[in-house]
């Protein structure tokens, strides 16, 4: 096969997302690959994958293997053979959950020693999950930047329930690994716009509330 045809080909890159159980990473996956939410917690057992292409700069087709792996793998014995030759790992926790944010140490051991003996190590990124819910943060911003300098890796904050940043934190770390700069603009693009769905309440539910307002009732979910 001559070289162009080579580069004309998609690149495969896998990609294992790991952390504690109920932090998002099934969320944060399902909103990646099927622009979807939802909010019934449903444990992950064992593992599950996803397919999902993207574009990076200078006409790049990726299609990235996503391997989301259920929390409770942690301790078993199968979690190395699933990180094993990952070319990216999303180290994820859930800024509303403390615990969750030191059991990092764990898992990155997971990762550092399933690795050990491969030539070509991962690029790790921690990502920060459900950020809409600023307000209930128990784990400090700096903290996670402190453990991110220590350890060589990628920062990113995302909303797996609103999609914020959701996009770009797959496309970072893939660029990362393939060595392609994303600018400003590229960054920008790939930061979705929040969206908020409108609930109508129903006229009974208004109608109970003393001094309902004039305007019609909204909820941001
Ligand atoms: N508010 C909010 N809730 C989220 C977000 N991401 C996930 N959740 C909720 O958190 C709960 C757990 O999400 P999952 O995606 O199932 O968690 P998981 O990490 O895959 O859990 P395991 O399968 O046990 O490993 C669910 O109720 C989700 O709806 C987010 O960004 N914001």
């Amino acid at each position: 096969m001559s070289d162009s045809e080579e580069d004309s080909q998609d690149r495969q890159l896998k990609m294992v997302v790991i952390g504690d159980g109920a932090c998002g990473k099934t969320s944060l996956v399902t909103r990646f690959a099927q622009e979807a939410f939802g909010k019934q917690y449903k444990q992950t057992i064992g593992l599950d994958f996803f397919l999902k292409r993207i574009s990076l700069p200078g006409n790049l087709n990726v299609t990235l293997q996503v391997w989301d792996i259920g929390g409770q793998t942690l301790g078993g014995k199968m979690l190395d053979k699933y990180i094993y030759g990952a070319h990216g790992v999303l180290l994820v926790y859930d800024i509303t959950n403390h615990q969750s944010f030191e059991n990092l140490e764990d898992w990155f051991s997971m990762v550092k020693k399933a690795n050990e003996e491969s030539e070509i190590q991962p690029v790790v990124s921690l990502i920060g999950n459900k950020i809409d819910m600023e307000h209930m943060r128990t784990v400090k911003a700096d903290k996670h930047q402190r453990f991110c300098q220590e350890n060589g890796l990628v920062s990113q904050f995302v909303s797996a329930k609103t999609g914020d940043s959701v996009y770009l934190c797959f496309q970072r770390v893939a660029a990362e690994i393939l060595g392609v700069k994303l600018n400003k603009a590229e960054i920008e693009q790939s930061q979705r716009v929040v969206k908020a769905d409108i609930v109508n309440y129903s006229q009974d539910a208004a109608a109970r509330t003393p001094n309902p307002p004039r305007s019609s009732m909204c909820v941001v979910q």
